[in-house]
């Protein structure tokens, strides 16, 4: 393997790459996304510094993702907190566990996504979008919503998809130190909305020390959204360098 062929392998392993390089286009991606009141210290210890928690009104979320180019078929669940970054709504992934090694190493190489490998589903239980999440053999998240119920606009459900997003990326350097210590922000692009809805939902998280999606505990649920569109994800861009400070 030659320097060039070295530089442009997709991932690592350069014999049999994880992942593809992108574009990665995500056909019939379907999200439940349940909002509920949380605890504001809790928030604000999730939050890396410069970002701002904009309320004590967070998500947690599950995602299908049966078509997906480069990753194909797999479900992810997890955290985000709506943010401020120089004043400007982002939101902030906090934690996300998903059944696929090439969206863990991409999603954790490239943006810098908090993944981790967990067993996540969102199905259509009778009348029921539900939602679960095991990890190391225990349930830990558990997410209920009415299915199809009441229909949400178009225009609010683009704006939820494509809100500008944000991650915390660390990666180590060879001897432990960090190499790598950014936030990185990206927005979903080329959305083909298919389907909105809305209604009432619940959200039970039981305290997991690996999966500790129960240290932002539910206090009040507000209601879910139900989601389903064609998107791409695009590269980041990195607008916070701790390592430049
Ligand atoms: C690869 C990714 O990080 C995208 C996703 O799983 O949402």
């Amino acid at each position: 393997m030659n320097r060039d062929e070295i530089l442009t392998a997709a991932s690592m392993p350069a014999f049999g790459p994880s992942y593809p390089k992108g574009p990665y286009r995500f056909i019939n991606r379907e999200y439940m996304i349940i909002s509920y009141e949380s605890d504001p210290d809790a928030i604000r210890a999730a939050v890396p510094e410069p970002l701002v928690p904009a309320s004590n009104v967070i998500t947690y979320e599950w995602m299908r993702m049966p078509d997906s180019s480069g990753f194909g078929d797999y479900t992810e669940t997890g955290t985000v907190i709506p943010c401020l970054l120089d004043g400007q709504p982002v939101s902030f992934t906090v934690q996300m566990y998903l059944d696929d090694e090439a969206p863990i190493a991409a999603g954790r190489e490239i943006w810098g996504f908090p993944k981790k490998h967990a067993q996540p589903k969102l199905e259509l239980v009778t009348d029921t979008l539900t939602g679960t999440l095991y990890y190391a053999n225990e349930r830990v998240a558990l997410g209920t919503m009415v299915y199809k119920q009441q229909t949400l606009d178009e225009a609010t459900a683009l704006r939820a998809l494509g809100k500008d997003q944000v991650c915390l990326k660390l990666i180590p350097d060879v001897d432990g130190k960090p190499k790598i210590a950014q936030l990185v922000k990206f927005a979903m692009t080329d959305i083909a909305f298919k389907g909105a809805w809305q209604g009432p939902a619940r959200l039970h998280l039981i305290p997991h020390v690996n999966a500790p999606v129960a240290d932002l505990p539910v206090l009040r649920t507000r209601g879910g959204i139900h989601l389903l569109a064609d998107m791409t994800l695009p590269y980041g861009k990195v607008v916070h360098d701790y390592l430049e400070i």
